[in-house]
């Protein structure tokens, strides 16, 4: 199975490091990426194949991953429309609809829609997946196969679903990281120095995140079981929930929600 790419920025890293860790070979994947630095970057960190821009060799690739930004998606699928009969194609853009990245292909209708996110780089990865009803199952267990090599994955039925997706979990790294910029940042107020504060925030988020991951009980219960009655937890969840926490995460996963369907309406009407 070769696998080509569109597109070699961050996200197409994480999904390519974690491929090859997990034992794709490197010479079954090629890249286009426009900038000649980027090229170098990925053949140097991972010897695939690269290119600078799509040729028969992309052509010939059984499945076509696009990873390019959104705003980018409609000039970077202009080479293939029109050239594509048996490839799967996967975009990984967020908010772009399956039915409009099809009529810029052309009419082309194998397509599958997902959202990964960037702990695929250490096969932690966690991806939504969506295909266009024409995808056969032979087809999507491919598709899944390069996903599951880097993480998790769920097929989602509605396509509505995998903007929700994007925001719980594409989008989600970066809210861990900022919880634990804040938690380096208050361990840092209490005196710590960065070195310190930075390992207490990650060893915890780490710990917790493993202990939730491999117990049988929900977060919730987990959460209880740190709170003593009148104790020092019990104090710190009060000011969270005074300033309405979970709130606060509905509030921004909406937020990423509607971007993602808003970008999809946008870019999608052209
Ligand atoms: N980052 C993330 O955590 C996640 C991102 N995504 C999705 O992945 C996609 C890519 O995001 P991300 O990797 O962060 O973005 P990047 O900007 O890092 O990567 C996009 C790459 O595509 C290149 N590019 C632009 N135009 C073309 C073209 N016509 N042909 C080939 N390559 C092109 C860009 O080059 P140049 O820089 O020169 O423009 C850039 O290197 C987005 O659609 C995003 O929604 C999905 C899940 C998670
Ligand atoms: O921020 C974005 O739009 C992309 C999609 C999910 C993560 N990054």
């Amino acid at each position: 199975m070769n696998i080509g790419f569109i597109g070699g920025g961050n996200m197409a890293r994480a999904l390519i490091g974690g491929m090859c860790a997990k034992g794709f070979a490197a010479a079954d994947i090629l890249v286009v990426e426009p900038r000649a630095e980027g090229q170098a970057a990925l053949a140097a960190d991972f010897g695939v194949h690269t290119r600078g821009a799509v040729d028969e060799a992309l052509l010939g690739c059984d499945i076509i991953v696009l990873a390019v930004k959104p705003q980018q998606m409609r000039a970077a699928v202009a080479p293939l429309a029109g050239r594509l009969e048996r490839q799967v194609v996967v975009s990984i853009a967020a908010g772009l609809r399956a039915a409009d990245i099809g009529r810029w292909l052309g009419g082309y209708t194998r397509l599958v829609r997902c959202m990964p996110n960037t702990p695929a780089l250490i096969g932690a990865g966690m991806t939504g997946l969506y295909a266009d009803p024409v995808v056969s199952a032979a087809e999507r267990e491919q598709v899944e196969a390069i996903l599951t090599a880097v993480g998790r994955a769920v097929w989602i039925d509605d396509e509505a679903g995998m903007d929700a997706v994007t925001a719980i979990s594409g989008s989600g790294p970066a809210y861990v990281f900022h919880f634990i910029e804040a938690l380096e940042a208050a361990g840092r107020a209490l005196g710590f120095d960065e070195a310190t504060a930075r390992t207490l925030a990650i060893g915890t988020v780490e710990g917790a995140a493993r202990l939730a991951a491999q117990s049988d009980e929900a977060p919730a219960v987990l959460r209880e079981r740190v709170t003593s009655k009148g104790g020092t937890t019990a104090a710190a969840l009060a000011a969270l929930a005074a300033d309405d926490f979970a709130g606060i995460i509905a509030r921004a996963v909406e937020a990423a929600r509607a971007r993602g369907q808003a970008m999809g309406d946008e870019l999608g009407a052209d």
